[in-house]
């Protein structure tokens, strides 16, 4: 069944030629101006549910930016209808939480993984298939972090369907389970938890797409248990602009390679 009228993806209200190849993805609808800013000549081309895009050039490329709301079912709804349109080349800007106690509000995650406890991926792939981030959009994300001074680091993101069964999962009939998992996550090294990567990244394989993550860790919950200063930080500029510079990198390295 193809609920596409028109050529008009059913959620996104996008059809071919609306979309950029290379797109930014990001929670909040209210952040894609913002982010399209950083475009040349962006237009709003469709604001549907919770998706709305804007499209724009860098470098002499279409790129998009469309919000996919919050968690990973309306998350990959956006990436496989993005697909249909011809966009094959993604990188979310998000927000996270910090975990591991070397991150401070502030400071940017580039996701090289993400651990799926969540819903989503199941119905894509094995739970024993793992998420992970391309690794040119990887490298873009790091040099471009590192070129522009930012404080970022790279490694393993949580990803989970319960916002507050991470903040509050004493509050939960199942925060026994909830909390023995966080603790594994932590001794496992991950860096933040947030929502949709890893429904991301495993739709993304098997959308032979490519797909990264930066995230901006808004606080770090393990900092504050440990009394250790923590800092709160909402503003979003370092991780677009970091988003942005990758993108002008991939679409370099996509260029020579056509050459
Ligand atoms: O800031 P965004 O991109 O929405 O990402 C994070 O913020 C939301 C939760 O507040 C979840 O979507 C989570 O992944
Ligand atoms: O703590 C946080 C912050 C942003 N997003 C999350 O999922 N968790």
């Amino acid at each position: 069944m193809n609920y596409a009228e028109n050529g008009l993806q059913y959620h996104i209200g996008l059809k071919i030629g609306e979309v950029g190849k290379y797109v930014f993805l990001t929670g909040d609808p209210k952040r894609c101006e913002k982010i399209a800013s950083y475009l040349e000549q962006p237009e709003k081309r469709a604001d549907n549910r919770e998706y709305t895009t804007y499209t724009g050039q860098l470098n002499g490329e279409i790129v998009s930016v469309t919000s996919t709301g919050i968690g990973g079912p309306s998350a990959v709804i956006a990436l496989e209808e993005l697909a249909r349109c011809k966009a094959d080349t993604f990188i979310r800007i998000g927000t996270c939480g910090g975990m591991d106690l070397k991150v401070k509000g502030g400071d940017l995650i580039i996701a090289s993984g993400a651990v799926r406890m969540e819903g989503t991926s199941k119905e894509y792939a094995p739970v024993e298939f793992p998420a992970v981030a391309d690794i040119q959009i990887i490298e873009a994300l790091q040099k471009a972090a590192a070129g522009l001074g930012m404080r970022s680091h790279t490694g393993v993101v949580q990803c989970k369907d319960s916002f507050y069964g991470q903040h509050e999962p004493e509050r939960m009939p199942v925060g026994y389970e909830l909390g023995d998992k966080w603790n594994a996550w932590l001794k496992c090294g991950c860096l933040g938890s947030e929502m949709e990567s890893a429904a991301l990244f495993v739709a993304g394989s098997c959308l032979r797409v490519r797909i990264g993550t930066v995230l901006l860790a808004l606080a770090n919950q393990e900092r504050e248990r440990y009394g250790k200063s923590n800092p709160v930080v909402h503003e979003m500029d370092q991780a677009i602009e970091t988003a942005v510079e990758a993108m002008r990198r991939i679409i370099d390295l996509d260029r020579k390679g056509d050459e």
